[in-house]
């Protein structure tokens, strides 16, 4: 196939991402202009068991209904359960996140109510985002790689600073604070982010317009977000796109909602910019967010 055939087959989405057959021959390039273009990229035909998916699903909706998880309760080290009052206020934004999630990290906390499977995702999808970084690297302008300290596969050798998030948006009760959603408006604070598409609908991304578009949902598709350090590294050639989780409406109102996105995280000392290494600008991040925590 050539480049043009490639290019004509990949229709973007209304919101303008591309949504790329991981076995295209012209995928690597395909999924660079999209994240260009949306900061977003979606993947079919990508090499991550769905079953291996809904089995985190449905065994960790359970933890989650279970009075198990207040044995991992969050603790210093920022592994473990956070229950909803304790869920994040995001950066400017006023009210509490309507979630629950549990942090996993490579050397943290693990319950021992579930099976390995959260593990075994972790593996395929920390191995699954090289190669996409790779194909990002590859893809990139000269004249912005040369900004890359190190390219970017490497800035995660030897990094235990990935984060997977489980997530779980318990159904509403009517009761919610009218201002408070699911997720509210954010960026996403690292490299890449890979988040397979949730059992519920409800994400959506800020376009170029100002207006909020849902991301394409279908189940079985790997959706890749640029977050703030690849923006800051690309000296904002990939823009870190603002995204939010709505509130649902009809009987989806009665329904969880489970995500997990892996949050890929460079060593700390990765020089990402002039003004940052990976750690300082964590370090930064963290500490807004705290202050912007109303306990
Ligand atoms: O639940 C989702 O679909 C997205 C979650 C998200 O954006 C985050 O946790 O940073
Ligand atoms: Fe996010």
């Amino acid at each position: 196939m050539t480049e043009f055939d490639a290019r004509r087959d990949a229709v973007p989405h209304e919101s303008g991402i591309i949504v790329v057959d991981y076995r295209d021959p012209n995928a690597p390039a395909l999924f660079a202009e999209s994240l260009r273009r949306t900061g977003f990229g979606v993947l079919t035909n990508h090499p991550i068991p769905q079953p291996l998916v809904e089995q985190i699903y449905s065994e960790w909706l359970g933890f989650f209904d279970s009075e198990a998880k207040h044995n991992y309760l969050v603790g210093e080290k920022h592994d473990g359960f956070f229950p909803p009052a304790k869920a994040e206020t995001a950066k400017g934004g006023k009210k509490r996140d309507l979630k629950e999630y549990f942090h996993i990290y490579s050397w943290g906390r693990y319950p021992d109510e579930v099976s390995d499977a959260a593990k075994r995702y972790f593996d395929l999808a920390h191995d699954l985002a090289e190669e996409l970084l790779t194909w990002v690297d590859d893809n990139t302008p000269a004249e912005v790689k040369a900004k890359f300290s190190v390219p970017l596969p490497e800035m995660m050798h030897g990094s235990e600073g990935t984060l997977f998030r489980i997530l779980r948006y318990p159904p509403l009760t009517g009761e919610e604070d009218p201002d408070a959603i699911r997720a509210a408006a954010h960026e996403d604070i690292n490299l890449l982010t890979i988040l397979p598409a949730a059992n519920e609908r409800g994400l959506q991304l800020l376009n170029g317009e100002g207006e909020w578009v849902d991301v394409p949902f279908d189940f079985g598709m790997l959706v890749i977000n640029v977050g703030d350090m690849l923006q800051e590294a690309s000296g904002g050639y990939y823009a870190s796109t603002t995204h939010r989780v709505i509130n649902p409406a009809g009987d989806s109102r009665f329904k969880s909602r489970v995500s997990i996105p892996l949050f890929l995280q460079p060593r700390p000392d990765v020089v990402l910019s002039e003004r940052y290494t990976a750690g300082s600008y964590l370090g930064e991040r963290l500490r807004e967010l705290a202050r912007n925590d109303k306990t």
